[in-house]
Formats: structure tokens, sequence, C-alpha cells
């Protein structure tokens, strides 16, 4: 960090789960290590702003579990962004209607699934079943042909979203707006989506860094856990 810092301005796009946070049995059990806001906005403030959380959660979920983090953030895969004073960058995200979230949820019940209401979207997880993987995924997609959503699969989850509401089309609108343009992104991240994060950030000459085991298609560089992304960032 501390070369990369030197080299020129740098900006870091983070992940949250499975990237800052061990993953868990399911989206509520995480264990936030503690003072980890406080740790961000320290790193914040060593790349004068240019630091951004980029997450599937819906912003408020991130929130509940960091508590408030006066950082750039997005929420919903990038469908929602914040600045650090909480002002809204670019439009705020679209749920669903009712009918479709009364299907999603009606279809976790009869399969003994966790249903996640997202703020642009909805996740139904499948991570203590995972031999229903392929067929929550099959239905998700049928689900989502014909309504002008599509699906993305993470660990152990399979999303409902809108088009256009990827890590991409995040760290395309952080770039475009002070501190952050001009400078080199940075984006590290655990899970498929994060692909996209990575074409982001090689988009405007930076890169990608994958965390864990998972082949990545896009990342330069890998760090093997959490751990190790938070003794990279300085985080401890
Ligand atoms: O982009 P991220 O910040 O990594 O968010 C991706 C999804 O994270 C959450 O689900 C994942 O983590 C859960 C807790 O560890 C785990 O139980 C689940 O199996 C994982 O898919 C979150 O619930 C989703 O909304 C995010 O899209």
């Amino acid at each position: 960090m501390a070369q990369l810092i030197a080299e020129g301005p740098l900006a870091l796009f983070l992940d949250f789960d499975g990237t800052l946070v061990e993953i868990a049995p399911s989206p509520g059990d995480i264990d936030v290590p503690e003072g980890l806001a406080d740790r961000l906005r320290g790193l914040r403030d060593r790349l004068d702003g240019r630091l951004a959380l980029v997450s599937g959660r819906a912003l408020d979920d991130l929130e509940m579990h960091l508590g408030p983090c006066e950082l750039c953030r997005a929420g919903s895969h990038g469908a929602s962004r914040l600045l650090h004073d909480g002002s809204r960058l670019g439009e705020a995200p679209e749920g669903l209607p009712d009918d479709a979230v009364a299907e999603l949820r009606a279809y976790a019940e009869k399969h003994d699934l966790y249903y996640e209401t997202k703020s642009h979207g909805g996740a139904l997880h499948f991570r203590k079943s995972p031999e229903k993987r392929e067929a929550t995924l099959a239905f998700a997609r049928n689900f989502a042909e014909g309504r002008e959503l599509c699906v993305t699969s993470g660990k152990g989850v399979a999303e409902i979203v809108r088009h256009g509401a990827t890590k991409e089309a995040a760290v395309e609108a952080f770039m475009a707006i002070e501190p952050f343009t001009g400078t080199t992104p940075v984006f590290i991240g655990d899970d498929v989506t994060d692909e996209d994060g990575f074409a982001g950030a090689i988009e405007f000459g930076g890169f990608g860094v994958a965390v864990g085991d998972r082949i990545s298609d896009k990342a330069r560089y890998r760090l093997a856990s959490v751990t190790a992304v938070h003794n990279w960032l300085e985080l401890e």
C-alpha cells in the first residue's frame, strides 16, 4: 500500500462480504471486526477521500452492520450510491413490484431458502442447501426472463437484479467525480460480481485484486484471505 500510494494517486474500491468480513452461514450472521468503520475512515483519509465500499448488500443493510460510516459507498451491486456525507450520487434504486417479491418469497418458503429483500431486487440464499443451487438458479433465470430483470450468482446465492446494477457502473460513477477522477483505481473483491468491479478498475488504468481461492478472469493480483486484505490495507 505504502509503495502504491507513493507511486501516484490511488483510488480504492472495496467489496464487503468475503473481502472485509468473513463469509457466514447467513447474511445476518457476519462478524464485523470491532472498529472496522474507524479503520476504514483512517484509510480514506490516507487516500485523501478516494475510498469507496462497493457491496451487493443494500446500503441500509451495510450500515446496519458497519454503523454510520461516512465513506463513499455503493450498495445493491452498484445500483445505489452515496458520497461520504450521505448525499446521493445518481438515481435511487428501484425495488421489485410487490407481486414479484411475493412470488420470490413463496418460492423461498416452499424450498426452505432464505429470501433477502434488496432495495433493487431480491436474493435467494441456498448456502445451507448447496444441492439446491442449480434448481434455484434455473428458477431465478426463468423468473427474470420477460420481466426486464437479470440474475447474478454469488456465494450460495442467486440474485434477481435490475439491468445496469453492476459494480463496474459504480466504479465508473465514482471515477467521474472528484476526488477519484484521474487517479488509478484498485478494486478488491472475492466473488463473481466483483469481476465487474475489476473491469471498471481496468477501464481507468487500474487493476483488480481477487480474494481467496476463486479463479478470477480479470484480477491481476490475489490476496489469500480476509485477514490478508486487512494486513495489506494496514487495517489491523
Ligand atoms: O458484494 P458483497 O459485499 O460481497 O455482497 C455479496 C452478498 O453478500 C451477502 O451474501 C453473502 O454473504 C453472506 C454472509 O457471509 C453469506 O451467508 C451468503 O451466502 C453470501 O452470498 C449478502 O447477503 C448479499 O446481499 C450480497 O449480495
